[in-house]
């Protein structure tokens, strides 16, 4: 169960989940859908990736696979040492506490009869049997950790604001000392005001501790801001991963052009590019439709598509500066050139 390869504290390959709908439903026909398809990850100890995606690319689906809250169809997760795929049904608690879990709702995720240090005392007597005034310090430790005082250790979930909760929820997950905590849209449901607040937290925490994390979110601008590399998912496939300035700055894949595109950018000209782009992306073809069985998922709104794009997934390229790209404008044999699709690179690039 326990790996001895040191390796990268994540790593994810061809990881592939497929869900299968059994049943007719007036709402749902028989069938499958693969919800992640032939992924590769990796976060070295200490490290941020961020997995952005816009909604239903497949994200959930592969921070759960990685908690072994779905099981895969294919691939493998080795995870702080552990084979993931080797579990039974019961997940051994050492990979509880290894890897933790924040998720979007911070409210749903707090237990409503319990007061905040309850809450996150509870896993101080479950993982270290702490008790009394030993586990009282610790909580006391953990909320100023999150820069809560303690007096709110004696209030309600909803006694709190919804920032407060989320940092609530990052205590409970530090109070097992994990080794990498997964983050599911970790700031979508907060104010905007309050996100960076919540992602500058995350960061100190990361600094103290030296926790990794796979930060999930559909907001590039927010995974830009807490991730060191990011890996771009569309329609169940990872198409571009790379260092996360590298990717904000010179995407190679048409579709993290279009995420960006999304974005908004306080600099005119760059507005005016980005405009221009969106409508390239909307003269390009309608934004949903039936998942392609093969070929690039991208390709019936890609601006840039070519016949084969509709045929075969295309092979990684490795792109300048640092990553690697999953599309056919790249050829899949020798170097990408994002300047080929992207104005800014070239101007950057000279
Ligand atoms: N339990 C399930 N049974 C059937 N289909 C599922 C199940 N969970 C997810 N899916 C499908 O898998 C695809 C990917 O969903 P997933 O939630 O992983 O995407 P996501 O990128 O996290 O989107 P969002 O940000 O909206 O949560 C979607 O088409 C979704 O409908």
């Amino acid at each position: 169960m326990k790996t001895t390869d040191p390796g990268p504290l994540l790593r994810v390959r061809n990881l592939t989940v497929t869900f299968t709908e059994r049943r007719s439903t007036p709402w749902r026909r028989p069938g499958a859908v693969t919800a992640v398809n032939d992924i590769d990850l990796d976060i070295e100890p200490g490290g941020t990736l961020g997995l952005v995606g816009e909604s239903g690319s497949g994200k959930s689906t592969t921070a759960r696979a990685v908690l072994r809250l779905v099981r895969p169809s294919g691939g493998s997760i080795e995870a702080a040492g552990f084979e993931v795929g080797s579990f039974g049904r019961r997940v051994p608690i050492a990979y509880r506490r290894a890897v933790q879990a924040v998720f979007q709702d911070p409210l749903g995720s707090l237990d409503p009869t319990k007061v905040i240090g309850d809450i996150v005392a509870e896993p101080l007597g479950i993982h270290f049997g702490l008790r009394g005034r030993e586990r009282d310090k610790r909580v006391a430790e953990l909320l100023d950790q999150v820069g809560l005082a303690s007096h709110h250790g004696g209030r309600y979930p909803y006694e709190l604001s919804g920032g407060q909760r989320q940092r609530v929820n990052i205590a409970r997950a530090l109070a097992v000392e994990p080794k990498l905590i997964i983050l599911d849209e970790p700031v979508s449901a907060l104010d905007v005001s309050v996100q960076s607040q919540v992602v500058n937290l995350l960061e100190d925490v990361q600094e103290r501790t030296g926790v990794a994390y796979l930060f999930v979110a559909h907001d590039l601008a927010v995974v830009r801001h807490a991730s060191d590399r990011i890996a771009v998912m569309y329609r169940s496939r990872i198409v571009e991963e790379g260092p996360a300035d590298r990717i904000c700055e010179r995407p190679a894949h048409p579709y993290t052009e279009a995420l960006l595109a999304a974005v908004p950018d306080p600099d005119p000209a760059r507005q005016r590019l980005q405009r221009e782009r969106r409508r390239e992306l909307r003269a390009a073809a309608p934004a949903a439709g039936p998942r392609p069985a093969t070929g690039c998922p991208f390709a019936a709104r890609c601006p840039h598509r070519m016949p084969v794009c509709a045929e075969t997934f295309p092979g990684w390229t490795p792109v300048p500066d640092g990553g690697r790209v999953a599309c056919h404008l790249f050829g899949g044999e020798g170097t990408a050139r994002p300047s080929d699709t992207h104005p800014d690179y070239q101007e950057t690039s000279r």
